[in-house]
């Protein structure tokens, strides 16, 4: 089962209420199934994950043409194999594998999070979404984030795309600026809103927006934690996402026209 799809959308982690997306953005061609797809890390980081499970995400994230699978640490080796499988059996592009680090609290010693960065590379991630200390966010401590950040992005390989978590429901905007700007500075490509499983809710087009105002245009900006539908979706790219964290990948997809 995907993580998250035995929460009702209104619970923890759930995306918050955004404006209807029904009216396009004035000069946005309309968005395709296809080119959603691409922005989308097909995400398993249910704690009860199976490796049946796992190998379904990589089957259904073949199929679907994401552009990530996103699963737990433990899962990388299993899923980069099985990616590679099914490219070669299906003809398609390379989902990438991301995994996640410090995840979800983020409050694991700096030198953990660098090590778990470098052992998820080693078994076949690209793409490492490492969560922050919260409480540095909370205290204001922004060069605490910075010098974290930096420690993990020194642990892996220049092209690693290193993706970035604040867990935004529990931050102001000034606070979610700062944060981005911490990011940007320790060597981050991605900013992303929240894990998905924290009480406080998911990703806000509020959130997305700060975030945008901070990097947008230099690092890349993912919404992920409760985003279920296509609307929620398409509020989160007007917004200025260029990345969704989604489990429910198949149903948002399905309100995308082909
Ligand atoms: O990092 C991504 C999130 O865990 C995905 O959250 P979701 O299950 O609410 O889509």
């Amino acid at each position: 089962m995907p993580a998250g799809a035995d929460r009702p959308a209104e619970q923890p982690g759930s995306a918050s209420p955004s404006p209807s997306p029904q009216e396009p953005t004035p000069g946005r061609p309309v968005l395709r199934r296809a080119e959603v797809a691409r922005m989308i890390d097909h995400t398993l980081l249910a704690p009860a994950a199976t490796d049946e499970e796992v190998l379904a995400l990589c089957a259904q994230a073949t199929r679907l043409g994401v552009g990530a699978v996103c699963v737990a640490p433990t899962h990388v080796y299993l899923a980069a194999a099985s990616i590679r499988r099914g490219d070669r059996d299906e003809r398609t592009p390379t989902a990438a594998v991301a995994t996640v680090v410090g995840f979800p609290h983020g409050n694991h010693l700096t030198v953990i999070k660098a090590e778990e960065a470098r052992r998820a590379v080693a078994d076949g991630a690209t793409e490492v979404d490492m969560v922050i200390d919260i409480a540095n966010a909370m205290d204001e401590n922004w060069q605490a984030i910075e010098t974290e950040i930096i420690e993990v992005r020194l642990s892996v390989p220049p092209h690693v795309i290193l993706k970035v978590i604040l867990e935004t429901a529990l931050l102001p905007d000034e606070s979610i600026i700062a944060a981005c700007r911490a990011a940007e500075a320790g060597g981050a490509e991605f900013v992303k809103t929240s894990t998905g499983f924290h009480p406080a809710g998911g990703a806000s087009v509020r959130a997305v927006r700060a975030m945008a105002r901070a990097v947008g245009g230099r690092l890349g900006i993912k919404a992920s934690g409760g985003i279920r539908t296509a609307d929620q979706a398409t509020a989160m790219i007007d917004a200025g996402a260029t990345r969704l964290g989604l489990s429910a990948s198949e149903d948002v997809l399905a309100g995308f026209p082909v």
